[in-house]
């Protein structure tokens, strides 16, 4: 990301000024002996610690552990792609309209007056993290999340994809009805001009009522080999036309009903190939998109609740050494539930029952009105709250949980503008008890939009961080599985074996941490002990 001009005042813009805090660079750098800059890179001498517990002779023994890393960041971002599955959708053809717009710093008329291009939902664009404490006043200098190390601007994002549909994206953008019509219009000339390649359409992993979408087609209605390289040819094609260093594929294509999991098929990377080949019928769409990204060591995330990483498909990312991430964007009612729970919980609130409806008039909410689609998305709409509740063993004995349900309607009158209606009932101190509802508007592709952003830029990120142990020879890349996206999504995918969290705070902790990590600086403590020990 380019240095930001400095503002009127003198200040570097980008930096959240508050009554303490002082100006500062938008790009700074660390001095340590721990840090390195070359022109390519930057590099970190990094202690992580954490603490070790086992339980010796009847005890729990918690041990401090120090672990040195070296963390390689490659300063030069390029230029990237980002390829959308379901170009034509709502979310699709909303996030296209906003990049363009920001990036011709567009100004549009709306009911309620002039309104400006911008990021906002986006946590890379539109959040600050605490950079350290001004050594003078004491008081906190803010920085925009996105100046931690160098990251793609969206605004340089060459953006194209797939849709079963044809239309175009300005005609999509219409039939999404998002978008204020001043602002469509400001855009037309380019998104017209902006056609979704065909793309693989196998009935029976959606709605039967996608049917009539169906009209961009690659031949051919099930698995095969000819379909991994249709798409991975497209994937090179993009790249050479557009003159592109790197691509991401991003699924943002209509819910897919779950894969059946079944030994000798999708259980491993060898299977999962001879079934494609062999045409099998349980091979998704989704599926496909992901092998052909993963041979072209594209990174391929999943904006959808299903699950289009079968045990094969992961095994296949590993063995590739390409990146995988998801699933299912977590952009309102889910992101709130997964704030809210963490709250009430570590409050030290029992939370007994999580009520869950939310009706909705886009063409998402019709494929999910087909019940397997649905249940894609109650799976991951339900599962959010499974690691704060496991958390407290004071509240919660050891498989007690709240009770959760969760309800989705199709209410095409509302189209975009989903409403989501949430209570959340639990018990308090001496019998008492707390009932919180919630009645939260979502316009769900404004929500989503951002985070298809988030997850593109540090998707593209990570192929340019390189990690080992300190002392050891040989530079290495983060796991295949891309937990580090966990705070965009509903059902993170995590490396087997390893525990999901959907805390929201912590998932972003961790995000931020890993970035001043890169750059040698400890993870944000907020004992502002500098402010209590005097
Ligand atoms: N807030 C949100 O909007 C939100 C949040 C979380 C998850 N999601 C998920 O994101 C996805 C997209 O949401 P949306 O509102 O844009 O839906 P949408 O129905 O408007 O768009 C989906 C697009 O995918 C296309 N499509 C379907 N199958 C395809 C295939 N095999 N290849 C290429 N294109 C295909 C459809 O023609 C359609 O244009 C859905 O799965 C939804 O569940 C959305
Ligand atoms: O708001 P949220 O829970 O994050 O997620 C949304 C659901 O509430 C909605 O029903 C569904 O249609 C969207 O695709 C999205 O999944």
């Amino acid at each position: 990301m380019a240095p930001h001009a400095n503002d009127s005042e003198g200040n570097a813009s980008g930096i959240q000024m508050n009554g303490t805090a002082t100006s500062a660079p938008a790009d700074f750098k660390v001095l340590s002996p721990n840090v390195h800059y070359t022109d390519d890179t930057v590099t970190s001498k990094y202690t992580y610690r954490t603490t070790d517990v086992e339980l010796l002779g009847g005890n729990m023994v918690a041990t401090p552990k120090e672990t040195v890393y070296d963390f390689k960041t490659d300063r030069t971002v390029g230029k990237v792609g980002l390829m959308l599955v379901g170009w034509g959708g709502n979310n699709g053809s909303t996030v296209t309209a906003g990049i363009l717009a920001n990036r011709n710093k567009m100004t549009w008329e709306t009911r309620e007056g002039p309104r400006e291009a911008n990021y906002y939902g986006s946590v890379v664009m539109s959040s600050t993290v605490k950079l350290g404490t001004n050594a003078k006043t004491g008081g906190d200098v803010n920085v925009p999340l996105h100046s931690l190390v160098p990251m793609v601007h969206p605004n340089d994002l060459a953006i194209g994809g797939w849709d079963i549909n044809d239309m175009d994206i300005a005609s999509a953008m219409d039939r999404a009805q998002v978008l204020e019509p001043t602002l469509k219009m400001m855009v037309r000339k380019q998104t017209s001009a902006m056609k979704p390649l065909p793309s693989i359409y196998y009935p029976d992993f959606i709605a039967a009522n996608q049917g009539d979408r169906a009209n961009n087609l690659i031949p051919g209605q099930q698995a095969c080999m000819e379909h991994v390289e249709h798409i991975r040819k497209d994937i090179r094609d993009f790249k050479a036309a557009q003159g592109l260093d790197k691509v991401i594929v991003l699924w943002t294509a209509n819910t897919e009903r779950f894969s059946d999991l079944i030994a000798g098929v999708n259980d491993t990377a060898e299977n999962l190939m001879a079934s494609i080949a062999a045409g099998h019928s349980e091979v998704s769409p989704s599926t496909i998109f992901a092998v052909a990204s993963i041979l072209e060591n594209v990174p391929f995330i999943n904006g959808s609740p299903q699950n289009t990483f079968v045990p094969g498909c992961i095994q296949l990312a590993e063995q590739r050494g390409a990146f995988i991430g998801g699933d299912d964007f977590k952009s309102g009612q889910t992101k709130m539930k997964s704030a809210l729970v963490d709250f009430l919980v570590n409050a030290g609130i029992k939370l007994t029952s999580i009520a869950s409806y939310n009706h909705l008039g886009n063409n998402d909410g019709k494929n999910l009105s087909s019940h397997k689609q649905f249940r894609s998305k109650e799976i991951s709409k339900t599962n959010v709250v499974d690691d704060m509740v496991a958390a407290n063993h004071i509240l919660y004995k050891e498989g007690e949980h709240p009770d959760h349900t969760v309800v989705i309607k199709y209410m095409p009158a509302v189209g975009d503008n989903k409403r989501a209606l949430d209570e959340y009932y639990g018990e308090i101190f001496m019998g008492g008890h707390q009932t919180i509802s919630i009645f939260n508007v979502c316009e769900d592709s404004l929500l989503a939009s951002p985070l298809i952003i988030d997850l593109a830029i540090i998707a593209e990120l990570m192929t340019r961080i390189q990690w080992r142990k300190h002392g050891e020879e040989e530079w290495k890349q983060f796991h295949s599985v891309l937990s580090v996206l966990s705070f965009m999504l509903k059902a993170p995918l995590v490396p087997t074996g390893t525990p999901v969290v959907n805390a929201l705070a912590k998932q972003r902790a961790a995000l931020v941490n890993i970035l001043r990590a890169c750059v040698g600086l400890d993870p944000e403590n907020d004992m502002t002990l500098e402010h209590k020990l005097f």
